[in-house]
């Protein structure tokens, strides 16, 4: 059963300097989110809402904005959580920022969910995203659901909300204190819906493993070995087009150290 949803954090005592308290608030929330759903969703993030209105008012109007000019906001916001989420792991300041400093694998994506039919309403089929965070723009038809104790949890469209999920890099470099959100998407009879989602990535070179300061540093045994993003989305990639055997579901797993 679909029931309530999911926690929402006002992100702006972290835009005007000089609300700690907003900002410890803000921060017990979305460390909860992290290792709950592994999703929430901001307000006050920075991204202008004329933008975002536009962009769902007319998809014509967003294909033919700039790159410069759409994709600007959206990598600050990026940069924002992903300092938020340091701070909510305890990190010294600044490690996922020197950690992740190209921003070259970052993009966008923009999709139309025809409506569904009698006997197919499946958007995108549940899976966890295998980048750093994503942020979703979502129109008013709703559809995107998220997984929690063993039940569907809705993404309430909310004006001028982002939805801001937690991909595979974070849950390993966090050795599982964070969660990568599994996600899918149910289409609506009657209606199209449109969603853009952006991907906060990390270059492909880039060896990820749980950090130090979360494993070796404190005695917890890493939960995940060592790979390069690149060989994670071959493999991925490789499951999707060409599967052994297409029940077996291909995820963030493979990497895990069994204990
Ligand atoms: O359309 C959405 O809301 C989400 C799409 C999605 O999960 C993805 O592209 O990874
Ligand atoms: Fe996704």
């Amino acid at each position: 059963m679909v029931t309530s949803t999911i926690p929402t954090i006002d992100l702006s005592p972290f835009v005007t300097d000089g609300d700690e308290d907003g900002k410890k608030k803000a921060m017990e929330i979305i460390s909860l989110a992290c290792s709950e759903y592994g999703f929430f969703q901001v307000v006050n993030h920075g991204v202008p809402l004329s933008l975002m209105s536009r962009a769902m008012e007319l998809s014509k109007i967003f294909f033919a904005y700039p790159t410069e000019e759409k994709l600007k906001s959206v990598p600050k916001s990026g940069q924002l959580v992903e300092s938020i989420i340091n701070d909510c792991l305890g990190l010294p300041p600044n490690v996922l920022k020197g950690y992740n400093h190209d921003r070259s694998e970052d993009h966008m994506q923009a999709y139309h969910y025809f409506p569904a039919t009698g006997t197919d309403n499946i958007g995108a089929a549940e899976h966890q995203d295998a980048n750093c965070v994503t942020f979703v723009f979502q129109d008013d038809v709703g559809g995107l659901e998220v997984r929690k104790d063993s039940e569907w949890i809705r993404v309430n469209p909310a004006k001028g909300a982002l939805v801001v999920n937690v991909g595979d890099v974070i849950q390993v470099l966090s050795n599982n204190r964070f969660k990568s959100g599994l996600h899918r998407v149910v289409r609506t009879e009657g209606k199209s819906r449109y969603s853009f989602p952006f991907f906060y990535s990390i270059n492909r070179d880039k060896w990820i493993e749980p950090l130090s300061q979360l494993t070796r540093e404190i005695g917890e045994p890493a939960k995940y070995r060592g790979f390069t993003h690149r060989d994670y989305g071959v493999l991925r990639m490789r499951q999707r087009t060409n599967p052994s055997r297409p029940e077996e579901k291909f995820d963030i797993t493979h990497y895990a150290i069994l204990t």
